[in-house]
């Protein structure tokens, strides 16, 4: 159990930099999600960590050891760093056992304690009984649940997982996300999940690290990422986000859902900007009974909840889209009122 930290993290192919100076401190034990779009870095970011890229600049430590920075390069089977990779990473021709015992040792003592913890590791995972199957036998959550076994058998400090719930259904996603939760955590290793997959950031891990464009641009707890997002692409990025346009007086947003308290402190009078709230955050009431008059546009049933698309007059006369979830019944009126639960966050204008 070993602490992760990348720091300054630089690397281009050819001229095109793709980590651009990445930050990223992952507590021992902990588990962190690097979520960002396609295409901003993050498999590289888990190459270099894993030791399969070198880094132009920068440092990668697992423990108080550099594995990777300026004339280091410890080669990837002596970094104690496992990796989970997308799909289809097992050895075809190899057992369930086989797969699992491949990065174990075949010689001296360790070779003795090769079966004993093969067998523990699939027990982990919930395969002990398909021990003998060959990859080809297996689903897609089953094969992945192999090469997390895998991954962890020789112990290692770090383990890395590379979108590794991306072939799956949405309902076998879930029950393996809670699964791969508690087998690190019975393990103690250390985390890196990565995924472009809010909800799964978000609800796995326990510090999210959202990258744009090369870099982290903000790295926090899965609750302070959603609730003060650092800018507004990163609002709107990791959830569902109603935007409106706000100017500040005497620390409060005056906006088209009426005048709403700051999340963070007092920002300077007659600044303006937008602000962000979350859909949770908006309530419906009958029209004439308080709230901000809005129009209802339409409405989708989810089954655990619905969302309610409205607009409401923007201060210039025209109409903001605006999005609420309910549990309650549908809307079967053209206005409701909407009553704004809970402070917002503010992002002045450039
Ligand atoms: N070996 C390589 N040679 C040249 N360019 C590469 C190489 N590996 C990655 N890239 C480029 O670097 C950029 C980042 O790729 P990377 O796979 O790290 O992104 P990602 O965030 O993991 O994307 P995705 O979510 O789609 O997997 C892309 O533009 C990609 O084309």
């Amino acid at each position: 159990m070993k602490r992760l930290q990348v720091r300054g993290l630089r690397k281009s192919f050819g001229t095109t930099p793709v980590l651009r100076g990445v930050d990223l401190d992952v507590p021992s034990g902990a588990l962190a999600a690097v979520l960002g779009p396609s295409g901003c870095g993050k498999t590289t970011l888990l190459r270099v960590v894993a030791g399969f890229e070198g880094a132009d600049a920068g440092e990668v430590r697992v423990g108080s050891r550099v594995v990777t920075g300026p004339g280091v390069a410890v080669p990837p089977e002596r970094r104690r760093v496992g990796i989970v990779p997308q799909e289809g990473a097992l050895f075809p021709h190899l057992s369930v056992a086989e797969n699992v015992a491949f990065g174990l040792p075949r010689r001296g003592a360790g070779a003795r304690r090769r079966s004993a913890r093969v067998a523990e590791l699939l027990e982990l995972v919930g395969l002990a009984d398909l021990a003998a199957r060959m990859p080809a036998e297996l689903s897609g959550g089953q094969q992945q649940r192999v090469a997390l076994a895998r991954a962890l058998a020789p112990d290692p400090d770090v383990v890395l997982l590379d979108e590794p719930f991306s072939a799956l259904d949405a309902g076998l996603r879930a029950a393996l996300r809670e699964d791969v939760r508690a087998a690190l955590q019975a393990t103690g290793a250390t985390g890196v999940l990565v995924t472009h997959d809010q909800e799964e950031a978000l609800s796995m891990a326990d510090v999210v690290a959202v990258m744009r464009a090369g870099v982290v641009v903000q790295q926090a707890a899965p609750r302070d990422l959603y609730l003060a997002p650092a800018d507004l692409d990163v609002a709107t990025f990791v959830g569902e986000a109603v935007v409106l346009p706000a100017r500040v007086e005497e620390g409060v947003a005056t906006t088209a859902l009426g005048r709403l308290a700051l999340l963070r402190g007092p920002v300077g009078d007659g600044g303006t900007g937008r602000v962000v709230l979350r859909p949770e955050q908006l309530h419906l009431v009958r029209a004439g009974r308080g709230g901000v008059r809005a129009t209802v546009i339409g409405s989708t049933f989810y089954g655990h909840d619905a969302s309610v698309r409205l607009e409401v007059p923007g201060p210039d006369g025209e109409r903001l889209p605006v999005l609420c979830r309910t549990q309650g019944p549908l809307p079967e009126v053209d206005e409701v009122g909407v009553i704004v639960a809970g402070p917002v966050s503010f992002f002045a204008d450039a």
